[in-house]
């Protein structure tokens, strides 16, 4: 929309007007999107707009509805509505009311466009009728950060998602703790019923799945239980070491397996051991289980760990300097759940002090976390800190190449084994390939000498002594 088409429209708020800019917004929206994205999510939603402009309710069906289009539209939906309005609009989302609510309401405090019909239960989710698919509408693939540890993964599971029920079925993914296996599955589900709503999807957790059996043996609704399992489209089922020693259950699940299978159903998995390594399940469920595809996640690399927490940080609106997501990263590497601790102290850390975020900071607000580690600097360390930092081979610390693209580095790394460590210069040479001290001295004074001079070497070397020294 031109600035005299917003200055039209603000001048002159009105009901109609407010429609056409929400009709603007679908416009824009349906040029944007895939039609069948566009399709399902933007066009049944109906819209409110304040008669200043300042608000906009868009109307959902149901709850499921809802948390699926605050997650993956509202942001985009936002941005959409600013540009075509010249400045920030709120926007809210609520259920659309329905007649019985209003009526079993009767006198709630509705105003024109905050519905109470939020408190209504959803009547249905996709996956069919009133079946619950159990799913987290914010683990999605987009949410997804993708790295070297997850790609074979992550791209097994778009495929999942893209085309159920033909290859990698069954689909195995194990990892350690916290590495992003139930994001990833719960992605698969979120992605299948964004393309196609009817389908029917459940993810359950190993024992939540035990405990149905359980369940449905003391009700004795085992006709029921079946009618569930066996109808799905897609299974996504977590932590199937929890079926140990549980022989009931593995029964029921390899029922349930190969039900699914042969209607073509699919089935993804996780684990937190390959299907071989997993103790006291029958051998026959193993050899199911590793019968598809069978994929690791591993622990995220370093580069991996700073794209999660600056989108992670993004997410929550604040930007995180690159400098900071390094040192962060390079002190917490077990796993994303870790991370996600760590940036959540310092996000407090600074809303509290009402201070930036910086590598000060976030070692003062990670000073419990970094203090357990002690890490004692080495020489193994620094140079492993130096090529990943810039982006070169730990192998070229020791090898005799000379590009300035690798030299540079490693001198780099001299000067910080001599400047953190009690090794002489003859050790440090030793420990670089067998260098002869006297190249060791020469990068330890060039280094120096230039850090005096160049701004940008001396922040690099701030940066890197702050992340070694942890
Ligand atoms: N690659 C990633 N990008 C963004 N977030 C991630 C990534 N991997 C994991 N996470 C986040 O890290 C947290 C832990 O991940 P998740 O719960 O999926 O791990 P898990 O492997 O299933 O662990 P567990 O075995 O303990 O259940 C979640 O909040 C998840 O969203």
């Amino acid at each position: 929309m031109s600035e005299g088409q917003h200055n039209r429209l603000a001048a002159t708020p009105s009901l109609e007007a407010g429609d056409s800019l929400w009709q603007a917004c679908v416009e824009q929206l349906a040029q944007d999107l895939p039609e069948q994205q566009f399709n399902t999510w933007i066009k049944p939603l109906t819209a409110q707009v304040t008669e200043d402009f300042s608000r906009v309710t868009l109307f959902v069906a149901n709850r499921f509805k809802l948390d699926w289009v605050r997650a993956q539209y509202a942001g985009r939906i936002a941005a959409v509505l600013e540009k075509l309005y010249g400045q920030p609009v709120q926007l809210e989302l609520a259920i659309t009311p329905r007649e019985n609510v209003v009526r079993a309401y009767p006198a709630p405090a509705v105003a024109a466009n905050v519905p109470v019909a939020e408190a209504a239960e959803p009547e249905e989710e996709p996956g069919g009728g009133t079946f619950k698919t159990r799913l987290n509408t914010a683990l999605t693939f987009d949410s997804l950060v993708e790295g070297t540890a997850n790609r074979m993964a992550r791209a097994a599971a778009m495929h999942v998602a893209g085309t159920p029920g033909h290859l990698y079925n069954p689909l195995f993914i194990y990892g350690g703790v916290g590495l992003g296996k139930t994001h990833l599955v719960h992605a698969v589900g979120n992605r299948l019923l964004a393309d196609k709503p009817q389908s029917k999807v459940l993810y359950i957790h190993a024992e939540q799945f035990v405990s149905d059996v359980v369940k449905a043996y003391q009700r004795k609704t085992f006709d029921e239980f079946k009618e569930r399992y066996h109808s799905l489209d897609l299974l996504l089922i977590d932590d199937v070491q929890f079926f140990a020693n549980k022989d009931r259950t593995q029964e029921e699940f390899f029922n349930a397996f190969e039900a699914l299978l042969a209607k073509k159903s699919h089935i993804v998995m996780t684990s937190d051991t390959y299907p071989k390594g997993l103790a006291d399940i029958h051998e026959r469920l193993v050899s199911r289980f590793d019968s598809g595809l069978t994929v690791a996640i591993e622990p995220p690399e370093l580069e991996m760990r700073v794209a999660i927490l600056i989108n992670k940080a993004r997410a929550e609106g604040t930007e995180m300097p690159e400098e900071v997501a390094f040192f962060v990263a390079k002190n917490v590497r077990s796993n994303v759940r870790e991370l996600e601790g760590a940036l959540r102290k310092i996000l407090a850390y600074s809303r509290f002090n009402q201070k930036e975020i910086s590598i000060m900071l976030a070692r003062e607000a990670l000073r419990d976390l970094l203090s357990i580690q002690n890490r004692q600097i080495s020489v193994e360390n620094i140079q492993k800190t130096v090529a990943d930092y810039y982006k070169i081979k730990v192998a070229d610390m020791y090898s005799k190449k000379r590009p300035a693209s690798i030299a540079r580095p490693r001198q780099i790394a001299m000067y910080l084994a001599k400047e953190l460590t009690q090794k002489s210069l003859p050790e440090i040479g030793e420990l670089f390939g067998g260098r002869d001290h006297t190249t060791v001295l020469h990068a330890v004074r060039k280094i120096s000498a230039e850090r005096q001079n160049v701004t940008e070497l001396n922040q690099q070397l701030h940066v890197l002594e702050q992340t070694l020294k942890g």
